[in-house]
């Protein structure tokens, strides 16, 4: 079983770096944390970053999840070849360009790019962006799957991840206590579905739905309260289409054994108790795997 702790960063690439620094600092609120050649770094709590926009293909996105110890990522790395999946292992400049000691990347089932990450830095000091938008920090990743049922195989039986909830077959994951880190939704190819940043509260929910409309920034859900971890969240559209999410309130989960994983509806009300819709493919069954945004 291959021990994942936590979710740590998303790299995402992009033809407009200038573009996505003012998004992610004007609109989203982070701090730069560093500023490298052809590569921004975004700080969102105390790590050292939690997102990287680097100059290149925006279809490459990666997500890192971080484990225990070299000895981890060994024997992770041989778990993952025995089950057929090519295994890279991070080179001394890859891992410099991650702040990680040492790393390996592979393609889950689907053919999501996903970095195994050991000793990422972090700062002790804390995030503080220009843009007050509350944020508490980076919190989770939703993920496309083209099989629900064999992505969620991999991540709960290969790795430990333990389903939540499940909104239809897109199943809510958590590593720790927190209700997810990683989540499953349908959809026809690979790629990161949305972002998810913390924000200290339902003020910062409601403050930046007028801040992110007024700034003509499409919002394509909420605000509202999602009834599977109870958190109130917002939805709205970064570069190249990529969906950023806030929320605030999301629940713990501290009776492990006890838990049984709930199932809710894949329509509007599976996603919110306050009447919002989605405007997001993936989370709309009339949509979802067209293709559509
Ligand atoms: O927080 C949730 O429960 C949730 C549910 C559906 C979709 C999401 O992105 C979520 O974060
Ligand atoms: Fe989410």
């Amino acid at each position: 079983m291959i021990e994942l702790k936590d979710v740590v960063y998303c790299r995402l690439g992009t033809a407009d770096l200038a573009g996505a620094e003012w998004f992610a600092t004007n609109i989203l609120g982070l701090e730069v944390s560093e500023r490298r050649r052809g590569a921004i770094y975004f700080k969102s709590d105390e790590r050292a970053h939690t997102l990287c926009y680097f100059e290149g293909d925006p279809a490459d996105q990666v997500t890192a999840f971080e484990l225990g110890r070299g000895e981890d990522l060994q024997t992770a790395a041989a778990t993952l070849e025995a089950l057929g999946h090519h295994v890279h292992y991070g080179t001394r400049e890859e891992c410099e360009a991650r702040l990680v000691r040492e790393f390996i990347r592979f393609r889950d089932p689907t053919g999501n790019s996903i970095e195994f990450v050991v000793r990422p830095e972090t700062t002790g000091r804390r995030y503080h962006g220009t843009r007050d938008a509350g944020i508490t920090g980076f919190s989770h990743v939703g993920l496309c799957t083209t099989d629900a049922a064999r992505d969620e195989a991999f991540w709960t039986s290969v790795c430990n991840a333990r389903v939540s909830d499940r909104i239809g077959d897109a199943p809510l994951m958590r590593l720790g206590t927190i209700h997810h880190s990683i989540a499953l939704f349908p959809f026809h190819k690979a790629g990161i579905q949305h972002i998810n940043h913390q924000v200290g509260g339902t003020d910062d929910i409601q403050r930046s739905f007028h801040f992110v409309s007024d700034n003509q920034v499409k919002i394509t859900f909420g605000p509202g309260q999602h009834p599977t971890s109870s958190a109130e969240f917002l939805y709205f559209t970064g570069p190249d289409g990529m969906t950023f999410e806030y929320s605030t309130g999301v629940c713990e989960i501290h009776d492990e054994p006890l838990w049984r994983d709930r199932q809710f509806h894949f329509e509007p009300k599976g996603f919110c108790k306050w009447g919002s819709a989605p405007r997001i493919a993936a989370f709309d069954n009339a949509k979802g795997g067209d293709g559509q945004g």
